[in-house]
């Protein structure tokens, strides 16, 4: 109780407060869950980091290359997650108003989003095209 008072003092201006971790990780999963169910970008990167991989592993990647590709995969699922985030702020700040400032942050964050999207693909490329080669001209 006292700690749950503490964590309330801490956050008063909080709805809910996680209690226990486990409780933690299951928000954090709803977060993917719905970033996933409502976001078309995110199920177009998931299928293409679920390609990549698969491309990855026919061509053989060594282990290194594969951590490359998991770092910018990641990068770009965690960007978009955050952007549906920073969406969902602005709508809840702005509701259907029309302002500047809303169009400057929603356009921000997916300015990062798809700047994250084209470094994975120029590092997909420098990584598959290589591989490709020597698969292809043996
Ligand atoms: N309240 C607003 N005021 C001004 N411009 C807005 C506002 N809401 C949205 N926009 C403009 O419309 C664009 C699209 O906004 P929206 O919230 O629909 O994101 P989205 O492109 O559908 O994102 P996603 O596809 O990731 O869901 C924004 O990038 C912004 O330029």
């Amino acid at each position: 109780m006292k700690r749950k008072a503490k964590l309330l003092k801490s956050r008063r201006r909080s709805y809910r407060t996680s209690k226990n971790v486990l409780i933690s990780f299951r928000y954090a999963f709803n977060g993917i869950k719905y970033t996933f169910k409502n976001s078309r970008n995110f199920k177009i990167q998931v299928l293409f980091a679920f390609f990549s991989l698969i491309i990855g592993s026919i061509l053989q990647l060594d282990k290194s290359d594969y951590l490359i590709m998991l770092g910018t995969i990641f990068s770009v699922l965690t960007l978009e997650i955050i952007n549906t985030s920073i969406e969902s702020l602005v709508d809840l700040v702005i509701k259907k108003k029309f302002s500047n400032l809303a169009k400057i942050a929603k356009d921000c964050s997916a300015g990062a989003v798809l700047l994250a999207s084209i470094n994975s693909v120029i590092i997909g490329l420098c990584l598959f095209i290589p591989k490709m080669k020597l698969l292809f001209l043996n």
